[in-house]
């Protein structure tokens, strides 16, 4: 069968190419696409003749083109909401105190519990298609709010299902160790020994997971209890990331980095030590303005010091029905570079290459370079940083995913 090629030409290119500096931007030029993977990007007056006049031209009218956007952290599977509780917390009510008086994850897993595999797929298809709305062409999806093994495996499984329902690659990530159910209160370890690394291993025998997450913080599970379930990761090799440092500094990010974690999350409270090690492991920093906005939280991750040890930053929705509702990629760019002081840059970078970076995905989408997934977007702007300006603005022109 012949080879399907086609030319994406009359293009400016925002390539994110790390070889190349800032967005790595190429004007005039082409991007063309051979069996779903990228064969060329650069100057369109660079292209032999004899491939321009026997593939199929596509005119993007002078249009900018990104890599597709990625949302390297979301708990997008879930039932229900938790709007009752965000009223608490207008009315005074901390996240940590709501979370102490039952509410937090705990009230989401009563309803997933009662939720089957198909009301899970269903509430979030709605979610899912609003980030492939804004050119989302990779998503992560973590379980958590089932907490027994087979609710935990009925998430996973609704979210492998949501891939086959729509043009989007998702990755999976276990995290079982998000919160202990009241049948375990005060007995976190019997929760592990029982619950957490049985999901975890029935859910890798099934090939559900792509990382294995946990959350690391006083109201959740320790640093010991953190290495239990990455201990049985690695045994699986599975890789690791974890939430770390959201509400007070418990050394996750270190914990995380001597794990060679993918990703270490949230970091606010994260110190220069922790940023040093991610920086030696490899570690991205995943940050998560949509949480520290939704919590009304004051302290800030730190930037300049993931800027000053050369720790790669992504960005994420973090969505979830407690502490970030948002379904915006392009918004939470907004946010990261007006809560977090990232640049336009930044910004970009963190929602394609080092998200993908964070996935553990960098050889296969997150750039426009050969050889990787044809996932890019087509943008009615005149400059790439409207993508960071507008709130609540959707420039998408046309999103590709793969074979288009
Ligand atoms: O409140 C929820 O439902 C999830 C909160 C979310 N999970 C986590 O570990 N940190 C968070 O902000
Ligand atoms: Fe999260």
């Amino acid at each position: 069968m012949a080879t399907a090629v086609r030319i994406w030409t009359n293009a400016r290119l925002a390539t994110l190419d790390p070889k190349l500096s800032g967005l790595g931007i190429v004007e005039e030029a082409a991007l063309v696409v051979r069996d779903g993977r990228i064969s060329y990007a650069g100057p369109a007056a660079d292209l032999p003749s004899t491939l321009i006049t026997s593939s199929d031209l596509v005119d993007c009218g002078g249009r900018w083109i990104t890599p597709g956007l990625i949302d390297c952290h979301t708990h997008l599977v879930h039932a229900g909401n938790r709007a009752n509780e965000f009223e608490m917390q207008l009315a005074g009510a901390s996240y940590d105190e709501i979370a102490r008086a039952g509410g937090g994850i705990v009230s989401s897993v009563g309803k997933v519990r009662a939720a089957s595999e198909d009301d899970l797929v269903r509430e979030t298809l709605p979610r899912l298609d609003a980030l492939l709305a804004e050119g989302v062409t990779t998503i992560e999806i973590k379980s958590g709010y089932g907490l027994t093994v087979d609710d935990e495996l009925k998430m996973l499984r609704a979210a492998r299902r949501l891939a086959t329902m729509r043009p989007v690659s998702i990755t999976t990530t276990y995290l079982g160790a998000h919160a202990t159910p009241a049948d375990y209160r005060g007995r976190n370890r019997d929760f592990i020994r029982d619950v957490v690394i049985p999901g975890l291993r029935a859910a890798h025998a099934e090939g559900l997971i792509d990382a294995v997450d946990g959350f690391c913080e006083g109201i959740a599970f320790s640093q010991d209890e953190i290495r239990l379930v990455f201990d049985a990761a690695r045994a699986l090799g599975l890789p690791v990331k974890l939430h770390a440092d959201q509400l007070s500094n418990l050394s996750g990010a270190a914990l995380a980095a001597s794990y060679h974690a993918l990703s270490a999350d949230h970091l606010e409270y994260t110190d220069e030590a922790g940023v040093m090690a991610m920086e030696k492991a490899g570690t991205v920093a995943v940050l998560l303005p949509g949480a520290f906005y939704f919590l009304r939280e004051t302290r800030k991750p730190p930037v300049d010091l993931f800027r000053k040890h050369g720790v790669r930053m992504a960005l994420a929705t973090d969505n979830n029905p407690g502490t970030s509702p948002l379904t915006s990629l392009l918004l939470t760019m907004n946010m990261g570079a007006t809560l977090f002081g990232l640049t336009v840059t930044e910004c970009l970078a963190g929602v394609t290459r080092e998200a993908a970076r964070a996935l553990g995905r960098i050889e296969e989408t997150g750039t426009l370079e050969v050889g990787k997934s044809a996932d890019f977007c087509l943008w009615d702007i005149g400059e790439p940083a409207e993508l960071v300006y507008r709130i609540g603005f959707n420039p998408l022109h046309r999103r590709v995913w793969g074979d288009e």
